[in-house]
C-alpha cells in the first residue's frame, strides 16, 4: 500500500485527488494521511468526499475513512475502471448543500475514465464558476485542448452555473474512451517550450441573479486595459443562468502551441473594474514572462504527463507548490521521472524523463 502524507507540501485536497486517480487507474492500494492539514478546514470537505465516492464508485473500491472532517483515508480499487454512466452531486454531500467545484472531482475521475474499456458520461453537480479551482471555461477550452494532444479525448457542457456559495450548477462530461494502447503508459508525451504568437484571446464576463449592467462594466475595463496592452479586446458581457448570485471574468488565450487561461470572481464590496483588472493583469504576467504553460495547467499536466512513456517538457511562468506537490504524488506511484529546473515562485521548466526498459 501506497502511504501518503497530505500535509507535503502544499497541503491541500489535490493530493487525494491525485491518489485517488492514479490509484483507480494503477489498481495500487493508497492511504493518505493527514487529509488537508495546512488548510484551515483540514480534512474531507463535500467536495473531496464526492471525489472519494466518484472514484470508488469506478473501480469499486474498498474505501476507509470517507466521511466529513475524516483525516485518513484508505482507498482499496477492487477492478480496473468500468465505463457507464455516473452521477455526482456535490451539493448532496453535506446537509444544507455546498458549492465544491466540480472541476476539481474531474481531478480524481477524468483520467481513470480514459482508461476504462469503453465510452462513459458523468453528471457533475455543485460548483462550476468557484474560486481555487479550475473554472468551467477553462476545463473545456484550455485543459481538455491540451489533453487531446496526448490522446485524451473528452467534452464537457455546461448546463447550469454554479457560483460559491449556493452552487447549484450542472455539467455534463463525455470521456471517449478508451485509450489507445496497452499498460500504463498511453497518453502521447508532450513539448511545450515554445508557445508561439498568440493567434486569439477572448472570454466572458458574467453575472447571474445580479445587474448585467455588472458584467458590462468588468467586460468594459477588461476590453480597455487589453487594448492598451496591443491585445485582442473580445471580452462578451453575459447574463448567466444559476439559482444563486455570482460574478466572474474568464479569459482563454489561444497560442500557435498552446492555450491558456486567467479568471477572477466578484464579491461584495469589490468593484467590477478590480474584478476585470485582477484578470487581466494574472493574464498579462503569464504573457509577458514568454512561458508556454501558463501556472494553473502545469500543475494539471504532471498527472497526465507521468501516464505517457516518452520524454516530456513544458516551460511555465511560476512554479507553483501544486505543481511540486503534483510530482511528489506522481513519483509514489510511476517513480522519480521528474526533474524541475527553477526555484518554487519563479518561472521554470519542467523534464519528464521517459519510462526505462
Ligand atoms: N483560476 C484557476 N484556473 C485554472 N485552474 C485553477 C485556478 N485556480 C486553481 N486552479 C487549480 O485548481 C486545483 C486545486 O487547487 P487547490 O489545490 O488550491 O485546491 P485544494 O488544495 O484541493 O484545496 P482544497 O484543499 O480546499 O480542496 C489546482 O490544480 C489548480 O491549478
Amino acid at each position: 500500500m501506497i502511504v501518503l502524507d497530505g500535509s507535503y507540501g502544499e497541503g491541500g485536497g489535490q493530493i487525494l485527488r491525485s491518489a485517488l486517480a492514479l490509484s483507480a487507474i494503477t489498481g495500487r492500494p493508497v492511504r493518505v494521511e493527514n487529509i488537508r492539514a495546512r488548510r484551515p478546514n483540514p480534512g474531507l470537505q463535500a467536495q473531496h468526499l464526492s471525489a472519494v465516492k466518484a472514484a470508488a464508485a469506478l473501480c469499486h473500491a474498498q474505501v476507509q475513512g470517507a466521511a466529513l472532517g475524516s483525516t485518513a483515508l484508505t482507498f482499496i480499487p477492487q477492478s480496473p475502471p468500468a465505463p457507464g454512466a455516473y452521477t455526482v452531486d456535490v451539493g448532496a454531500a453535506r446537509a444544507g448543500g455546498s458549492a465544491g467545484s466540480v472541476t476539481l472531482i474531474l481531478q480524481a475521475i477524468l483520467l481513470p475514465l480514459a482508461y476504462a474499456s469503453g465510452s462513459s458520461r458523468v453528471t457533475l453537480r455543485g460548483g462550476t464558476h468557484v474560486p481555487w479551482s479550475p473554472p468551467f471555461h477553462y476545463v473545456r477550452d484550455v485543459l481538455l485542448p491540451t489533453l487531446s494532444r496526448m490522446g485524451l479525448h473528452a467534452e464537457v457542457h455546461l448546463e447550469r452555473w454554479g457560483w460559491y456559495p449556493v452552487g447549484g450548477g450542472e455539467i455534463h462530461l463525455y470521456v471517449h474512451g478508451p485509450l489507445e494502447g496497452e499498460g500504463l503508459y498511453r497518453l502521447k508525451p508532450l513539448t511545450l517550450t515554445e508557445r508561439g504568437p498568440l493567434r486569439r484571446l477572448w472570454g466572458w464576463a458574467a453575472v447571474s441573479n445580479l445587474p448585467l449592467e455588472i458584467a458590462k462594466r468588468m467586460a468594459g475595463r477588461a476590453n480597455r486595459l487589453l487594448r492598451e496592452a496591443g491585445l485582442p479586446d473580445e471580452v462578451e458581457a453575459i447574463l448567466a443562468e444559476s439559482p444563486g448570485p455570482g460574478a466572474g471574468i474568464f479569459l482563454i488565450a489561444e497560442y500557435a502551441n498552446i492555450r491558456a487561461g486567467a479568471s477572477a470572481y466578484g464579491k461584495k464590496g469589490l468593484p467590477a473594474e478590480r474584478v476585470a483588472e485582477e484578470a487581466v493583469s494574472g493574464f498579462l504576467a503569464f504573457h509577458r514572462s514568454g512561458a508556454a504553460v501558463d501556472p494553473h495547467l502545469a500543475d494539471q499536466l504532471i498527472l497526465p504527463l507521468a501516464l505517457s512513456p516518452g520524454t516530456s517538457r513544458f516551460t511555465t511562468s511560476c512554479i507553483t507548490a501544486h505543481l511540486l506537490t503534483s510530482i511528489w504524488v506522481a513519483c509514489h506511484f510511476v517513480g522519480d521521472r521528474f526533474e524541475v529546473i527553477g526555484e518554487e515562485g519563479d518561472p521554470g521548466e519542467v523534464r519528464v524523463r521517459p519510462v526505462e526498459g
